[in-house]
């Protein structure tokens, strides 16, 4: 048993999928043993304690609904063929998963980010990304962090995410004082990496449903202070609406939209849900080409749109950016080569996506789903 030293970061600290042990010494210092326990956890006695093997908890109740994943195996073998296949094995094995911690550098980091670097986690943006301030940390193993509590006037340390849910804050580039738009906001992960990238003049965080709203709301206030939240406002509309509400008021808008959520829905668990999601699934091009479209109206001329999803359909993905260019002629695509050649070394992306980047799940980089293009307005 050790007392850690650091009470303040090893409090809330849990820890999966490592062969080796956590040590928190008299000093404060932390370092790891060979033994290999399968979870870590420091209790709220302050005790370390070194379980025996046990499954992450939501990761075990996890039940697959054969529906949806029938209806995946025949629409995105003929979609992606051998791709699918390696990215099924990984859907289907969430204890596979790897996570990112994205870094608040607005809370103290120093013990964590020591931490990490012992731990053999390496950045996922170097300079060249133009990325501003924005930091993220991988590991090329699974593992998993636990997730921060909530405490109202405390700043958490870090968000966990799909590292590939950067790339579409990435491509649409927010510089300092632009006015962005993030129609589809909750639970607020974008948001942040907006915020943890650079000082935008003004940040509009929409989101329809209000249960996810407030979601959004307290992920606001774990990871931004208070100068930076005057520039943020929150709003609860149907992002279809700025299509009259703000015609051109933005520099800059992401839609991350409403999809099928592949990783997800998959274990939608009771077949009536399956079911539901299967019927839910067709209708949501209809809304995505909307809320594109509307994006496309709040954003300024020669400012730019991104449209991103975590799902490997094409109807959600290709075909909703091929709809909207073809009904607006003042839109051009942009070129993420550039961001592909980047990350080339961390995410797979299929071959032959038309619009945009689609990140491929597979094994040993289980990114993804997740796909994002840029459109520019004249
Ligand atoms: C993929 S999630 C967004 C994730 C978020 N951007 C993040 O990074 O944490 C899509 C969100 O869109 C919301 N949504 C669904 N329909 C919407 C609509 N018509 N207008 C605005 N938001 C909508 C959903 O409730 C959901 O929270």
């Amino acid at each position: 048993m050790f007392r850690p030293v650091c009470w303040r970061f090893a409090h809330s600290f849990k820890w999966n999928g490592f062969s080796s042990v956590l040590h928190v010494t008299s000093l404060g210092c932390l370092s790891f043993s060979t033994t290999d326990p399968k979870i870590l956890e420091f209790d709220s006695s302050t005790n370390l304690r070194i379980g025996q093997s046990k499954k992450v908890k939501s990761s075990s109740r996890r039940q697959v609904s054969h529906l949806v994943l029938e209806h995946f195996d025949k629409q995105y073998k003929e979609e992606l063929g051998q791709l699918w296949t390696k990215a099924r094995a990984v859907l289907l094995d969430p204890q596979c998963w790897q996570y990112g911690l994205m870094l608040n550098r607005f809370a103290k980091l120093d013990e964590l980010s020591h931490f990490l670097q012992v731990q053999g986690f390496s950045s996922l943006l170097s300079q060249e990304c133009g990325s501003g301030s924005l930091r993220c940390m991988v590991h090329h193993t699974q593992n998993r962090f636990p997730s921060q509590k909530h405490q109202p006037g405390h700043l958490k340390q870090y968000y966990l995410l799909n590292a590939a849910s950067l790339l579409p804050v990435l491509a649409l580039g927010v510089e300092d004082g632009d006015r962005v738009l993030d129609m589809c906001s909750a639970p607020g992960g974008k948001a942040v990496a907006i915020l943890q990238s650079c000082t935008p003049g003004l940040l509009h965080c929409n989101e329809w449903d209000s249960e996810r709203r407030r979601w959004l709301q307290q992920t606001l206030e774990s990871f931004i202070p208070q100068p930076l939240k005057d520039a943020i406002r929150v709003f609860n509309l149907d992002g279809r609406v700025f299509r009259q509400n703000e015609e051109g008021a933005y520099d800059k808008v992401l839609v991350d939209a409403p999809c099928s959520n592949d990783r997800s829905w998959l274990y939608t668990g009771q077949p009536e849900q399956g079911a539901l999601f299967l019927q839910g699934r067709a209708k949501l091009p209809e809304l995505q080409k909307e809320l594109l479209s509307s994006a496309l109206v709040a954003v300024r001329p020669g400012g730019v749109v991104v449209y991103s999803t975590c799902t490997l359909s094409h109807a959600e993905n290709d075909a909703v950016v091929e709809g909207v260019l073809t009904s607006c002629p003042n839109v051009q695509l942009q070129d993420l080569g550039g961001l592909a050649r980047t990350f080339s070394h961390r995410f797979t992306f299929a071959p032959d996506c038309r619009y945009g980047l689609l990140v491929v799940p597979e094994e040993g980089r289980t990114w993804g789903p997740m796909f994002l293009a840029k459109l520019k307005k004249h």
